[in-house]
């Protein structure tokens, strides 16, 4: 058990996983001497969370299967404050945009711990509002503020990079609140560990700071790395934006992609981060990326583990087998039409109108840009190279017809072995 609880800290180095932390012999002997209590927050900043929360959840399930207490914190108070980016100053969303997105944020943060009752250390969720809504601005301005030296807090870096175009008074004050809820819960459930990112390493530290200024208490804090990549591109996002963990707005389709398509140099670390693989796994995987890299062996671990916690193995299996399908290698007409669509929306895709009629294959493809032009189109289909729903077609003026639409009403286009696009028919055309 002992071993268990401090072992997490040994797996997370391991893992890369540590940038920062603040006492990292005390924080062992606390594992050591029992269970800890260890809280990570949210602010609902968007309808979903992202890559960037996903590594931070995934941190706190580490935590808790280590057997220390988990809660996660979403900040329905200071989600209407905002935390200070180095950019600008952010717009102030309405109140009850940010209601909508606590319950959508909570939500998801449910979906990685565990609440079961019968365990020794169910994770436990709270808002931040519930503590802060009633504060009287006189106690909170002689409770906390007093702990807070400005000149402490003009020295941090996100406010430098603020003092020269101006940062409101309401940024300014964030660190108080987020402090204030390290110290609420060190309070109510001895919380003794608050984990973040890099970025929120000074949010951090000021809260084990205001533990021991006000309480005399000791807390610790402990910050993962940025994820960065090897192009010098931003991690989490691709050509179409931000991926996010919720399926409406990234279908479980182009979230597979997005890990699938990591590169050779960056995919290690990935593993590493964001699944559950031992170090031995880890090892066969990296040494697989060496020899075979064709294989893509490592991206294919990392696309279903990832997309199996975030999405379930049924959506992941649905994904695996629409991806096979549009390569040629499996039945197109057995898919299901909402995973089909949402995967032919990631590729080159035609759509039809409603009452528009349907153009000659040679002309699809010429549409999707599969070819460059009709006589490209004619070359291809004579070759042989050209399939519709993975059966080759004869005649470039082969016009499809209703029979050919597969579920969700479309077509798939290929050309050669690789290169794929599909064709979305309104409803009205199916
Ligand atoms: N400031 C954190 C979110 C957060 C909010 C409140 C907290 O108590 C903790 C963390 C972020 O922007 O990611």
């Amino acid at each position: 058990m002992t071993e268990r609880r401090t072992q997490v800290l040994d797996d997370l180095e391991s893992r890369g996983l540590i940038a920062h932390s603040t006492d990292p012999d005390a924080l062992r002997a606390s594992m050591a001497a029992g269970p800890i209590t260890s809280y990570v927050g949210f602010d609902p900043t968007a309808p979903s969370l992202h890559m960037g929360n996903l590594l931070q959840l995934l941190t706190l399930r580490r935590l808790q299967l280590a057997g220390h207490n988990p809660i996660g914190l979403v900040g329905g108070a200071t989600g209407l404050i905002g935390d200070p980016k180095e950019t600008s100053e952010r717009v102030l969303n309405p109140k009850d945009v940010v209601q909508e997105w606590v319950e959508k944020v909570r939500a998801q943060v449910e979906k990685f711990v565990d609440f079961d009752e019968s365990l020794p250390n169910p994770a436990r969720i709270v808002n931040n509002y519930d503590w802060t809504k009633d504060l009287n601005t006189l106690d909170f301005l002689r409770d906390i503020g007093k702990h807070f030296p400005v000149n402490r807090m003009l020295g941090r870096e996100v406010v430098k990079a603020r003092l020269e175009q101006g940062i409101s008074y309401t940024e300014f004050s964030y660190v108080l609140l987020q402090s204030l809820d390290y110290l609420e819960l060190y309070r109510r459930h001895n919380c003794t560990l608050q984990t973040g990112g890099s970025d929120q390493w000074g949010n951090l530290t000021a809260g084990v700071e205001l533990i021991r200024r006000s309480e005399g208490g000791k807390a610790h804090a402990l910050a993962t790395p940025l994820v960065t990549k090897a192009d010098g591109t931003k991690f989490g996002k691709t050509e179409s934006g931000t991926v996010w963990l919720d399926r409406e707005l990234t279908s479980p389709y182009a979230f597979y992609q997005f890990w699938f398509n990591t590169d050779d140099r960056d995919v290690m670390q990935l593993v590493r981060f964001y699944t559950f693989r031992t170090p031995e796994e880890i090892a066969a995987l990296e040494q697989a990326t060496a020899e075979r890299p064709q294989a893509r062996e490592a991206q294919r671990v990392l696309a279903e583990d990832v997309t199996t916690l975030v999405h379930g193995e049924e959506q992941t299996r649905r994904v695996q087998e629409a991806s096979r399908a549009l390569f040629g290698q499996g039945e197109l007409a057995s898919l299901d039409g909402s995973t089909l669509v949402a995967a032919l929306r990631e590729a080159p895709h035609v759509e039809l109108g409603a009452g528009e009629p349907m153009p000659t294959y040679g002309d699809l493809l010429v549409k999707s840009g599969l070819v460059a032009s009709k006589s490209a189109a004619r070359r291809t289909v004579a070759e042989g190279g050209g399939y519709l729903n993975n059966e080759k077609v004869k005649d470039a003026e082969y016009v499809p017809g209703t029979d050919d639409l597969l579920p969700g009403g479309v077509l798939v286009l290929r050309r050669g072995k690789r290169s794929f696009a599909g064709v979305l028919a309104s409803p009205a055309q199916g």
